[in-house]
């Protein structure tokens, strides 16, 4: 097939969820196979999406975006049909790889529901890329969009959802509420190696922390905090800090009455969102009788499905980039070839304690 032979579908790459109870456990070892995360923390991981009778939101909040993008795609004449493949769950990427294969499509273009750089948010994607093509003779070309951390319709939503949930305060504390972005955190090792070598490491909490800024700057707010959320790893391990709780309680100490909690570093409501943030970082807020709101994410937002389209024509007509920031940015690569060598490294994979086996 020529290199140039026009984009025929979009495939759009999520990191998928359980939709049952039964699907729990084995959706969790998909996730954390050879990731050295310790067994109590998956007990407890299971035990939140158990709470929501063991189904993840985020397949239905893909498939909304997926419908949305589809009729911006229609009212932008794009008929390109679109795919549904996940990381870790039903529909498995390899499973709709194939399906891709079978009705005939030949050079796909991908986007995944990840705004950053990093290991998890974009390596580990073309990684899923390549696995993919590895499992499925005559595979399609597949070329993954690139990442969107500073794009207006990104910001511009995630700010207006700011707005929305502000309204939601008491009116005594609305104006005084500290904002509070909160992004997943990962390993400090990950982060360190994160973007090409040359442009210093640490591409995703550099993406993360100006995405923040960008919004609150939007927002007219001087004064915020950038914190992590939903740490895995075993205790001895360092993560991005501080958490989401903890700081709840150290604002707590410092007098704040209330808070704007902005998940920025997601996409959409899913189960981090609803469970570390919804309800435990609220119920924190609660002991100390604080303020606590929760905005909401930008996969919602008719924005985001512009935002979809707007990368396929980048892409596909050579429409110029639209952003913001001046972070590095990257994130395109064809068949899981990696944005510039060596991206996203991931370090060795800190393994258990040999007591805990
Ligand atoms: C940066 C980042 C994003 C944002 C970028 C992106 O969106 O891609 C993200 C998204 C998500 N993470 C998710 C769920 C999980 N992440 C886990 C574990 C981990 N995440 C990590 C990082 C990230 N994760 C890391 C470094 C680990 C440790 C294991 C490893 O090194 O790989 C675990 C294991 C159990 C535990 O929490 O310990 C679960 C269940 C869900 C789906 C939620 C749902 O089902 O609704 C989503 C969207
Ligand atoms: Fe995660």
């Amino acid at each position: 097939m020529s290199e140039n032979a026009p984009y025929d579908a979009l495939l759009v790459l999520s990191f998928g969820g359980p939709e049952g109870p039964d699907d729990v456990r084995p959706f969790l070892e998909n996730v954390t196979r050879g990731r050295g995360i310790p067994p109590e923390r998956l007990d407890e991981v299971a035990e939140h999406y158990l709470h929501f009778g063991g189904v993840s939101p985020i397949n239905a909040l893909n498939r909304a975006i997926i419908d949305a993008v589809r009729a911006e795609f229609d009212a932008h004449g794009i008929d390109l049909p679109i795919y549904f493949g996940n990381r870790n769950w039903h529909p498995m990427v390899e499973d709709t790889v194939a399906a891709m294969r079978d009705e005939g499509i030949r050079n796909a273009l991908v986007f995944a529901t990840s705004a950053w750089g990093g290991y998890s948010g974009c390596r580990q994607y073309h990684e899923d890329i390549a696995r993919a093509r590895q499992a499925v003779d005559g595979a399609p070309q597949l070329t993954k969009l690139r990442q969107f951390y500073d794009h207006p319709l990104f910001l511009d939503a995630v700010a207006d959802a700011v707005r929305a949930a502000r309204v939601e305060l008491p009116d005594e504390v609305r104006d005084t509420a500290r904002l509070v972005f909160t992004a997943h955190s990962v390993p400090n090792s990950f982060d360190a190696t994160g973007g090409p070598a040359e442009a210093g490491g640490h591409l995703y909490s550099r993406q993360v922390a100006e995405a923040a800024r960008l919004v609150a700057e939007a927002l007219g707010v001087a004064d915020y905090d950038l914190v992590w959320q939903s740490r895995s790893g075993p205790p001895q391990v360092p993560w991005l800090e501080p958490d989401i709780v903890d700081h709840i309680d150290a604002l707590h100490e410092r007098g704040t009455e209330a808070v704007v909690v902005v998940p920025v570093g997601f996409v959409s409501d899913h189960l981090e969102v609803v469970w570390d943030l919804d309800t435990e970082a609220r119920d924190r807020a609660a002991e100390h009788g604080m303020g606590f709101v929760r905005a909401g994410t930008a996969g919602t937002d008719p924005r985001f499905a512009q935002l979809v389209r707007e990368l396929v024509e980048e892409q596909r007509n050579g429409v110029a980039a639209r952003r913001r920031g001046t972070e590095p940015l990257l994130g395109v690569g064809c068949n899981g070839s990696l944005c510039a060598a060596r991206c996203c490294e991931p370090p060795k994979r800190p393994t258990r304690p040999a007591a805990s086996r």
